[in-house]
């Protein structure tokens, strides 16, 4: 199926060129994002998720494999435990996030995000948003979880992780839980960290201990406790 490419509002904002058509709608853009914020808040309020976890992950996992079903396992774990979940509300690995929660019967929240390529909510979200502005998006995330257990992704779930990262680091948020779930895929990650961000005087020693890195989803999940509220 190919899929037709759009011009998104974050990239409109993001644009360098500042033409005249720019300099006349700016404020009205700032406008658009207040209006987001509020919609986001309100609705997030009004669904009294209680303890929630952001699960971040690739949106490329694929429906048959392993990584899947570790997915729906970590979500249902976390159900299971009394924990909503939120994730970005598309396919792969946030998709089985979803749909362990869903199972579970706990909250199921996507916060999606429009894209140039649209590709949709996934089915076993309940609470749902769209997002046109990553950094709105990614404050709902900082501000409705209280830990965060990220599946093997790219980019995308590089950068929410850091961004989970540097603001417990910087005590901008509570010392939330942070769990990498996948040992071969974040074990080199980790060490990179260690041996050479840490040796080169970059990050401290105990900022490597903000991770848990493992394969056990029950270790990941108590680990999720030390987050409550
Ligand atoms: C197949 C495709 C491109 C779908 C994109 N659809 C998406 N829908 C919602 N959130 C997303 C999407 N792509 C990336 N993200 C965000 O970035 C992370 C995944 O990015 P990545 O695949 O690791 O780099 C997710 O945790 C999610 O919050």
């Amino acid at each position: 199926m190919s899929l037709k490419r759009r011009v998104t509002a974050d990239e409109h904002l993001l644009d360098t060129a500042h033409s005249e058509e720019w300099k006349q709608k700016a404020a009205w853009r700032v406008m658009k994002i207040q209006a987001e914020f509020v919609e986001g808040f309100d609705t997030l309020e009004a669904a009294e998720l209680g303890d929630a976890i952001g699960v971040y992950g690739s949106a490329r996992t694929n429906v048959d494999g392993d990584e899947y079903k570790l997915g729906i396992e970590l979500g249902r774990k976390l159900g299971e435990a009394g924990f909503s979940v939120i994730t970005g509300g598309g396919p792969g690995a946030m998709e089985a996030a979803n749909r362990g929660a869903a199972d579970a019967g706990v909250k199921s929240v996507g916060l999606g995000i429009e894209l140039p390529f649209e590709q949709g909510i996934n089915p076993y979200v309940d609470i749902q948003l769209d997002f046109h502005y990553f950094f709105v998006r990614k404050v709902m995330f900082l501000k409705y979880s209280c830990g965060f257990c990220a599946l093997p992704g790219g980019y995308g779930t590089m950068d929410e992780l850091f961004e989970s990262l540097t603001l417990v680091q910087t005590e901008k948020v509570g010392k939330f839980p942070i769990a990498l779930i996948g040992t071969d895929f974040w074990g080199g990650l980790v060490d990179w960290l260690r041996d050479v961000m840490v040796r080169e005087g970059k990050i401290g020693p105990d900022d490597v201990n903000l991770l848990l890195v493992t394969d056990d989803l029950d270790e990941a999940v108590e680990h999720m406790k030390s987050g409550r509220k």
